[in-house]
């Protein structure tokens, strides 16, 4: 790369005005813009108003003189390449500014040429290492956020934010509907963070009761209550060095809140039945699905906390407001179920993405990976095209879609024809009364189940893994459909 047609902006400060002008003279004549400076504080006043490439600085200047300049940069994390120009007699400074990290040194009077490379040079090499900071900072991100699959501008935002936050400690607060990725996020912000190699322990807040609280949270040694029976080491102990996050924070009760309140200020904590404090070292982060402002209003989540948990909000977008990523999720989540299950590699008919797309997805990224798998659990050949389980009250018409929203759905999906159709799951385009709909939705949900259990050769916990749901979700299913606890009976028995 030519520097030269760049334009790079070369500061001079040197109090001798006849230097200014001849040296000026030289850099404009390679290309390069001059400004100039003639002592110490107007240089430093130019860094700071101006960009500025390349700095050619005198050692011996009224006011501030070289050396101090050159001790400011440091002191301000200001990087560019810096050329001392030195008397003969002040070299042993000029190797001193060297060591601080001045690029070269160039003795009086400058000779043209010497100028001319050492000028080029420095910009050449300013700019490799330009270049290479910002493909180590790319890497770092496709590395951090590696998992999180989407190229939609409001994703992309929300990518950028993170790693903007992320390696400071200020408290986050990841704000999205349910199953929008907010743990995923939370994850990623701390294995960027200076905290990465330490401990990322999540507290579920809806799930811990007053009773427990304390235990839960802060521990407890052996023998402090009835089935005390070891030391237990509370969350916010075991994520000492690392991140803790605290999710669905919308459902901590005001006891645990106060609690919670008096850890961040403190950062201390005492187990249940021990009288000595704890230093406790941990970056918060909180995620919450819910809307805080009625809460404090309402005085059942204290602002004091609210204020602390938000220094920096984060804010996730539900995935109907970033359609655009649909089919690159959904294509996702299907080569990632069939790498998992040792499937040949299937694919979605067009007119699926496009039904997808158009589809509101309250339960957001979670239910599309749901739905994904299910899909690919009752395809009939190698590419999928119909999702009949989709249910239509949250179906958009196309033409209901902003503008940005269709440029992905300009053509209307054609009609699926008939022999692709699943043969035993009528579509649910069907025109049949709502009592006849549900019951559709039932047997699509059953035949999902069966065939995930097939897939999972019988085990119970494998097919909860392939459906995306808990094993108590799948007994709860199983249930529902007269189904107690023998499945392969129903399987044989072919329901
Ligand atoms: N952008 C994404 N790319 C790939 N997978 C994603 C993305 N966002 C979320 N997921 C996946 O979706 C599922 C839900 O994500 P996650 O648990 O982070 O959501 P959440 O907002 O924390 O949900 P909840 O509020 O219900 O706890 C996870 O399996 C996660 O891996």
């Amino acid at each position: 790369m030519n520097t030269k047609r760049e334009k790079n902006n070369v500061l001079i400060a040197d109090d001798s005005a006849v230097m200014r002008t001849l040296i000026s003279h030289v850099i404009t004549k390679l290309g390069y813009n001059a400004l100039t400076a003639n002592d110490g504080d107007a240089c430093i006043h130019t860094l700071n108003s101006e960009k500025v490439d390349l700095l050619l600085l005198d050692l011996s200047m009224p006011g501030k003189n070289g050396m101090e300049v050159l001790s400011y940069l440091k002191a301000n994390d200001m990087v560019l390449p810096v050329i001392m120009i030195t008397a003969d007699d002040d070299i042993s400074q000029a190797v001193q500014c060297i060591k601080m990290g001045a690029y070269e040194y160039l003795t009086k009077p400058v000779k043209n040429d010497r100028l001319e490379i050492t000028v080029s040079n420095a910009l050449s090499e300013s700019s490799l290492k330009k270049k290479v900071q910002l493909l180590e900072k790319e890497l770092k991100q496709q590395n951090i956020f590696r998992r999180i699959y989407g190229e939609s501008p409001a994703l992309k935002r929300c990518i950028e934010q993170a790693m903007q936050v992320m390696e400071t400690e200020v408290n986050v607060l990841v704000i999205g509907e349910s199953g929008t990725g907010k743990e995923l996020f939370a994850q990623a912000i701390h294995s960027g963070s200076k905290r990465k190699n330490g401990p990322f322990v999540t507290i579920n807040c809806a799930a811990i009761s007053n009773e427990l609280a304390d235990s839960l949270l802060f521990g407890h040694v052996k023998g402090s209550f009835t089935g005390a029976n070891s030391d237990h080491t509370g969350f916010f102990e075991q994520a000492d060095g690392g991140t803790i996050l605290l999710d669905e924070i919308g459902d901590m009760s005001l006891d645990i809140q106060a609690k919670v309140l008096r850890v961040l200020q403190e950062r201390k904590i005492r187990r249940v039945g021990e009288k000595k404090e704890r230093s406790v070292d941990f970056r918060l982060i909180s995620a919450t699905h819910k809307d805080f402002s009625d809460a404090i209003k309402n005085k059942t989540f204290r602002a004091d906390l609210y204020y602390r948990l938000e220094e920096y909000p984060l804010l996730i977008p539900p995935l109907r407001e970033r359609r655009e990523d649909i089919p690159l999720l959904a294509n996702h989540f299907l080569d990632s179920f069939c790498t998992a299950n040792n499937i040949d590699p299937i694919s979605f008919s067009a007119s699926v993405l496009e039904n997808l797309s158009m589809y509101d997805w309250p339960g957001n990224i979670r239910e599309l990976q749901n739905i994904v798998r299910r899909a690919a659990i009752n395809r009939s050949g190698d590419e999928i095209t119909s999702i009949p389980f989709l249910p239509q009250t949250h179906m958009q018409e196309a033409a209901a879609l902003s503008p940005s929203d269709q440029s992905h759905i300009d053509k209307p999906a054609p009609p699926e024809p008939k022999e692709q159709k699943a043969p035993d799951i009528p579509p649910a385009e069907t025109t049949a009364p709502e009592q006849g709909k549900a019951l559709l939705l039932k047997n699509a949900e059953l035949q999902t189940i069966l065939k995930a259990y097939e897939l999972a050769g019988g085990n119970q916990t494998r097919t909860a893994e392939i459906l995306g749901i808990s094993r108590s979700s799948l007994y709860r299913k199983l249930k529902k459909f007269g189904i107690e606890k023998n499945l392969s009976l129903s399987v044989t028995k072919g329901l």
